[in-house]
């Protein structure tokens, strides 16, 4: 059991000793808390000196790491061991992005992707009308849409091509038909992304798709080997679609969907950015993992962010956390990172079967700043509930319009530190708070936050970022003994999915349906549905 754990006991009784220190009291005790509580790497700069912790409770988690042999999980993680034991796979993300320490296999992927990228931009690759390509449109769901749709926003100011990249994930007609209605199939390519090619969202598109292309190519024009390549692992299935295996960019099944940015995913950000700007983005998550790899606990970021992070959940008893990227790049970030986290950490069960007896991983959410604190703010400030926050800054804007970032930076200095601080009975009264209005003006503070400024936006400092939090996931999964690398969770839906599409089309009858289920279907029928 975790929670009998010496370690995780000793965690317990500082915590109840730290309850009623305010982060007020811990910011008056130490002049250099700022300099004593941050780290930097790089251009990287993590501050969690707004974190109710003491260096005593950095101590006391960091022997947690070492009891939970955090250093031998890093070296299976390295050795390429089959660590996600559930499906007998090892985890070879970092692999991706090693540069001229990458496998054979990966080296050749990413050559013909560069080929691929200069093909397309050159105008080499044509259509079946013989125009150029201007229009990708990744057709992809779960890792293969949220990590490259997340990087391609990010990095539009690089966008150096005149090439534009599309998502569409949702199996609602309404995703793929709002992005076909502006598009010309004689100037649009599709990239199927699935790892398994198996995923109903992504068939059920990519097949629409297809009809699209021939209903304008013509069913015998061949337009589907110059408009549909496709990034998996699952070659037998994309060569029953009809795509040629020349145009299948290949994964393994060592890549996790939501660590497989870094993969023939990457493919439309590569399309997008340029694949000089991609190998840039592998460099800066290979310059990560690095790190990760050596650096001390003392000063190993990803590290600090999972131990914060545990802190937070099962001692500070918070059951949720905000992420605010004050940056529109980067506001699909929550959603990235959603997935990252509760896919890999929101189990039930340990490595060994035996149910956990303390809560993993927090809710994930947020929403890019300042939109936050126009709508959701209030509660973090005056709801009563412990909620801790990421808040990221750019030292630099990516798109520097005048008095617009120096503006956007005070208001990311400012919440993070009135959530922290908050404001006393007494400090409203001397700033002239008619007495009935106090209790309203009072603000209890002590929201923990950690700020993480990156300097610039750029492809190496994104790389960076997402594999912080991709090892801080790891950490994670390791403190709390579970497997990141499976998500067994999601199929019990598929299945029932599958069950009811007849019955809800009104084909087959299931007498077996809860009463809800059944009175929905039998509603919903009268629609007639297709
Ligand atoms: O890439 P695919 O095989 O199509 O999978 C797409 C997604 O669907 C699954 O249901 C998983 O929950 C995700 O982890 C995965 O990323």
């Amino acid at each position: 059991m975790l929670s009998t754990l010496p370690a995780w006991q000793a965690l317990s009784d500082h915590a109840e000793a730290l309850r009623p220190t305010h982060l007020r009291d811990l910011f008056a005790a130490d002049p250099a808390r700022f300099d004593n509580f941050s780290l930097r790497h790089g251009k990287l700069l993590l501050d969690f000196s707004k974190q109710r912790i003491t260096g005593e409770t950095l101590r006391l988690l960091r022997a947690l790491a070492e009891a939970r042999e955090l250093d031998a999980w890093k070296e299976r993680l390295q050795r390429g061991e089959a660590i996600n034991h559930t499906e007998h796979r090892a985890v070879r993300h970092m692999d991706l992005r090693a540069g001229d320490q990458a496998p054979a296999e990966v080296r050749n992927v990413l050559s013909r992707i560069a080929a691929f990228c200069d093909a397309i931009h050159s105008g080499v690759w044509r259509g079946y009308s013989g125009e150029c390509i201007t229009h990708v449109v990744n057709l992809g769901i779960g890792g293969s849409d949220l990590g490259p749709r997340m990087v391609a926003k990010a990095l539009s100011a690089h966008h150096q091509i005149d090439i534009k990249v599309h998502f569409v994930s949702n199996l609602d007609g309404a995703d793929l038909a709002s992005k076909l209605a502006d598009l010309n199939p004689r100037t649009t390519l599709f990239v199927v992304a699935s790892k398994t090619f198996s995923t109903l969202e992504t068939l059920t598109n990519a097949r629409t798709a297809r009809d699209w292309l021939l209903a304008a190519a013509g069913q015998t024009s061949g337009a589907v080997a110059k408009h549909f390549v496709a990034a998996s692992t699952n070659i037998a299935a994309t060569r029953e679609f009809g795509i040629a295996d020349e145009n299948v960019f290949e994964f393994w099944d060592w890549v996790g969907g939501r660590f497989s940015l870094w993969s023939a995913i990457g493919l439309p950000v590569a399309l997008a950015i340029g694949y000089r700007n991609f190998t840039e983005l592998l460099a800066g998550a290979n310059n990560l993992d690095r790190h990760f790899i050596e650096a001390p606990a003392e000063r190993n970021l990803p590290l600090t962010l999972a131990l914060l992070s545990l802190w937070n959940t099962d001692f500070l008893r918070a059951a949720s956390h905000g992420i605010f990227p004050y940056s529109q790049s980067l506001s699909l970030l929550p959603r990235y990172l959603q997935q990252l986290e509760m896919e890999s950490n929101g189990k039930l069960y340990d490595r060994d079967g035996a149910p956990l007896d303390v809560p993993t991983c927090p809710i994930i959410w947020g929403e890019a700043g300042t939109n936050g604190q126009h709508s959701f703010f209030q509660l973090l400030h005056q709801g009563g509930q412990p909620i801790p926050s990421d808040f990221i800054a750019l030292g630099k804007s990516d798109y520097p319009l005048h008095g617009h970032h120096t503006a956007l930076l005070a208001n990311c200095l400012a919440q993070s530190a009135a959530l922290a601080f908050g404001q006393t009975a007494a400090e409203a009264r001397a700033s002239g708070i008619p007495e009935h209005l106090l209790p309203y003006r009072t603000f209890p503070g002590n929201q923990p936050s950690t700020t993480l400024v990156l300097g610039e936006l750029t492809p190496y400092t994104l790389g960076q970022m997402i594999a912080l939090y991709e090892h801080k996931v790891f950490c994670l999964s390791v403190l709390w003994g579970l497997n990141a690398f499976d998500q067994w969770g999601v199929e019990l839906g598929k299945v029932l999915a599958s069950r009811l599409t007849p019955v809800v089309r009104g084909e087959a009858d299931e007498h077996s349906l809860d009463s809800s289920t059944a009175g929905l279907i039998t509603h919903l029928r009268q629609f007639r549905m297709s």
